[in-house]
């Protein structure tokens, strides 16, 4: 069984309590939603392999280390996944980025795929599949599984990573993919009869955008 963390540090737990809050503008919410998303690369690549490499100080020669293994895609999950690409990216700046559309059906709670373009070499990157909400795990299941079997992408070389989940969501995920690494920032109560977390955020996409 792969891997689930809540990544607790405190100055991710104090950057949700300012985006849970209501009254947090679209703007306040992107701006700490991205700097959330940079904490938890910073925690997701923590097992990147090394590989030394003969460097020149200023003073001396010297085997120093750098990140080797396979390259490394991001796949937002639009919209809301969006939120996460900067932070992502300001850490893992040569990842290729793909996206993937799906929205809820509010009445099933189901996800409908819209949309997907990925690097041609997706099948040889560890893929890092972003989106702050993993609420009944349908639309992160979606991809992953669109992932697997159209773009032959293993299971070991994609990891999921959400800003806040609710147990029913992490559960079905991990059953359906054993063998993905889930990363989230906070593990919440439950879902409620519209499917949303609680605490939770409210709809995630709607706050980075002001559709709502
Ligand atoms: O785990 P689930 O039950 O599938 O719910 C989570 C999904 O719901 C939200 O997307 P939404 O459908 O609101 O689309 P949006 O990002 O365009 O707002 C969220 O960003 C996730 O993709
Ligand atoms: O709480 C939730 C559940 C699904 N999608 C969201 O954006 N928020
Ligand atoms: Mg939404």
């Amino acid at each position: 069984m792969a891997k689930f963390q809540v990544v607790d540090h405190p100055l991710i737990q104090h950057k949700l309590t300012i985006i849970r809050d209501k009254n947090a503008s679209s703007k306040v919410f992107k701006e700490v939603l991205n700097e959330i998303a940079t904490l938890l690369a910073y925690e997701v690549t923590r097992s990147l392999p090394l590989e030394d490499v003969e460097i020149e100080t200023p003073i001396t020669k010297s085997v120093q280390k750098r990140i080797a293994g396979k390259k490394q895609a991001i796949v937002p999950i639009l919209r809301a996944g969006l939120g996460m690409v900067d932070g992502f990216m300001s850490l893992i700046p040569a990842a290729r980025v793909g996206h993937i559309g799906m929205y809820r059906d509010p009445e099933t709670l189901e996800a409908v795929e819209y949309f997907a373009k990925f690097p041609v070499d997706i099948d040889e990157r560890h893929v890092y599949v972003v989106d702050p909400m993993l609420a009944t795990g349908a639309s992160a299941i979606a991809a992953l599984s669109q992932l697997e079997n159209k773009y032959n992408v293993k299971q070991e070389n994609m990891t999921f990573v959400g800003l806040v989940a609710a147990p029913e969501g992490v559960n079905a995920l991990r059953d359906a993919f054993p063998d993905v690494d889930i990363y989230v920032a906070a593990l919440d109560d439950h879902l409620n009869d519209h499917g949303y977390i609680v605490p939770g955020l409210g709809d995630a996409g709607d706050r980075i955008f002001g559709t709502k």
